[in-house]
């Protein structure tokens, strides 16, 4: 459904991105993560046709962003860095002046506003001025302005900006709640703030996208994964049952409980699972470990493969 191919944006010499390559399925959640200035917001300016690339080809349902930009902004809707409020208006007259900006006709713009303001909880703040909504509510009518037109794609450039943590909870699972009816674009440079929502990360650094995968896809190529368990019973019987599925270290022991960590694909939980019950023991928690994809993360994005920030054209 959407298509990015040999993507390249020069800002004067400076080579902000350079060759991004993606493909984007129906209905998919996508990470797109990466540090300060490796090039996101470049990226999600030219797939939101708010900016032309220097080279390359973004085409959405078959449609050029460069030839039919039209015919692209009908299909997506863009929540940019600092979302374009305006502060005299009322989240309700503002989602309507939007929705009419992108030809919603006048019978439907109420629904639609409606419709927007109940994916991202903004019912009750439908008649508040914009100008006295927190950074939280302001996100929120930056997601319901992306979206009040029904694109099929939505590209959300680090909606979680600024918020406090139960903001960037209540935003985690706006975000969750879209999946189905819109393929999502996202972008952060946090990952855990993005792993738990997305069905796959893409990871630019330095201009150039390192890497694209799933979770486990990506612990796997770069080096294992881990598997976290918190089990209650015999300590030595645990660390037995796992030895033959990796290396186990202790990460807790507390009140009988036992929490350990299991350095092994998170694909191989079953296993981990019928080893802790087949000896007896009582298995309170089975998760993926975080921490060894975080340090991935930290591993790509701290070599030297991408585009060097300030890179000179050649
Ligand atoms: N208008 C501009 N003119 C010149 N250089 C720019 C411009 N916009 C971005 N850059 C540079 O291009 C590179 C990529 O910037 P971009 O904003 O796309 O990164 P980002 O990943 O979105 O970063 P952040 O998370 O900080 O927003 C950076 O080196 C940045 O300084």
């Amino acid at each position: 459904m959407i298509q990015v191919e040999g993507l390249t944006k020069y800002y004067g010499e400076h080579a902000a991105i350079r060759d991004v390559a993606f493909t984007i399925g129906k209905g998919e959640v996508i990470g797109f993560l990466g540090l300060n200035g490796a090039g996101k917001s470049t990226t999600l300016k030219i797939l939101g046709c708010v900016l032309l690339p220097t080279s390359g080809r973004v085409v959405i349902d078959g449609y050029d962003a460069v030839r039919d930009p039209h015919e692209v902004r009908k299909r997506i809707g863009f929540l940019p860095d600092t979302p374009p409020l305006y502060d005299e208006m009322t989240v309700g007259e503002y989602l309507a002046f939007v929705a009419q900006l992108r030809g919603v006709a006048p019978s439907e713009a109420r629904s639609r506003v409606t419709e927007a303001e109940e994916k991202t909880g903004l019912r009750e703040v439908d008649t508040a001025l914009i100008s006295t909504l927190s950074h939280g509510y302001r996100q929120r009518v930056g997601v319901a302005q992306a979206l009040v037109h029904r694109p099929a794609f939505l590209i959300l450039d680090e909606p979680t900006s600024g918020l406090d943590p139960a903001q960037i909870r209540g935003m985690r699972e706006l975000i969750r709640g879209l999946k189905g009816m819109h393929t999502v674009l996202v972008s952060s440079h946090i990952l855990p703030e993005i792993s738990e929502t997305c069905d796959r990360l893409l990871i630019i650094h330095g201009g150039q996208l390192v890497e694209q995968g799933t979770e486990e896809e990506l612990a796997r190529k770069l080096g294992g994964g881990s598997i976290e368990v918190e089990v209650r019973g015999d300590r030595a019987k645990a660390l037995e049952a796992l030895a033959g599925v990796g290396p186990v270290s202790v990460a807790r022991e507390e009140g009988g409980v036992l929490a350990l960590r299991v350095e092994a694909s998170p694909e191989l939980r079953p296993r981990v699972a019928q080893a802790l019950v087949g000896a007896g023991l009582e298995l309170l928690r089975l998760d993926r470990g975080t921490e060894r994809l975080e340090s991935i993360f930290l591993r790509l994005t701290q070599q030297s493969g991408g585009a060097a920030p300030r890179e000179v054209a050649s």
